[in-house]
């Protein structure tokens, strides 16, 4: 029997009406939740991501700025410009769109932004944070796929979970949250040794290799929940994941498809985490 589909559509559209009911009643307090989102230079695929993002955010009730910057903007200019973001008082959230430019460089940039202003999650203050297990904010991805195994009532607590990719923005986080939810975790990497031995092992599975259905049936236990972060375009104009899903279906007992799962969960999360930012300056 195949897998159950977890959709994130469904999934994100349910959360997203909650966010909205909360946004309304913040907003009746005289907090409006804002969201300020920075593009610098033209990479097509994240132009699509901020517009989704500001219209995600137009939907649930939310202010949000989008600024677009061109891609020889100064490192130096795009810092002032996140200073005085970092002291507006109607934006309770900073996003700085992924990747930048090459003569920027990403980490000053992240940890320009105010730790209680960064709805991503990725300073590292609020990374250490989520490493001690108190975290003010979750990086919006992997909070999205903790999220759809909630969805789906999985007994994460003792289950042995295989996380595939260490990023900071989407393996390391995901594999302290599902630590902190008590699993035992396996973090690989394009470098591990015999990888089947490990996802066959794995009751939990996270993707996120960006190598296009990498993961085939034959390295998937039975019965296992699978989550793909990958979204890779093909040559025929197609997404897929990381995961060969039309096989990997008949395998699993759950599985996310892509489009349609991880990603619209992730912009959903960042509107939980901007309203949440809102409401502790309400608080
Ligand atoms: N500052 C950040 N930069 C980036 C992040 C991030 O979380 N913060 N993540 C990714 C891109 N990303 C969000 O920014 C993102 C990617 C994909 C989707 C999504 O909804 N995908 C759809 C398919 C969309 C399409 O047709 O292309 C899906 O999977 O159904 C949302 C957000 C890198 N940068």
């Amino acid at each position: 029997m195949p897998a159950q589909i977890i959709d994130g559509n469904a999934l994100a559209k349910k959360i997203r009406l909650e966010i909205a009911a909360k946004t309304a009643i913040l907003t009746a307090k005289g907090v409006k939740p804002g969201l300020a989102v920075l593009l610098v230079g033209e990479d097509p695929a994240s132009q699509v991501y901020v517009r989704n993002k500001v219209k995600a955010c137009e939907d649930v009730g939310m202010y949000s700025i989008l600024e677009r910057h061109p891609a020889d903007l100064s490192e130096k200019a795009l810092l002032a410009r996140i200073n005085e973001l970092n002291h507006d008082k109607n934006i309770h959230g900073i996003l700085v769109q992924l990747p930048l430019p090459k003569h920027i460089d990403s980490h000053r940039v992240i940890e320009a932004i105010a730790p209680e202003k960064d709805v991503d999650g990725f300073h590292v203050a609020n990374a250490g944070a989520l490493m001690i297990g108190a975290p003010l904010f979750r990086p919006c991805t992997p909070y999205g796929c903790m999220k759809m195994l909630e969805s789906i009532d999985y007994p994460i607590r003792g289950a042995r979970a295989v996380v595939i990719g260490a990023s900071n923005i989407v393996g390391k986080p995901m594999a302290m949250l599902l630590l902190q939810a008590g699993a035992t975790v396996t973090i690989c990497n394009s470098k591990t040794k015999d990888l089947t031995a490990h996802t066959k092992e794995a009751d939990i599975l996270v993707v996120a290799t960006g190598k296009p259905k990498m993961i085939t049936a034959s390295m998937v236990k039975s019965g296992a929940v699978v989550i793909d972060v990958g979204i890779n375009r093909l040559p025929d104009g197609k997404l897929c994941g990381d995961v060969d899903f039309d096989e990997v279906k008949y395998v699993a007992s759950a599985i996310t498809p892509v489009p349609g799962g991880v990603g619209p969960m992730t912009i959903t999360m960042l509107l939980l985490n901007t309203l949440e930012a809102a409401e502790r300056v309400k608080a």
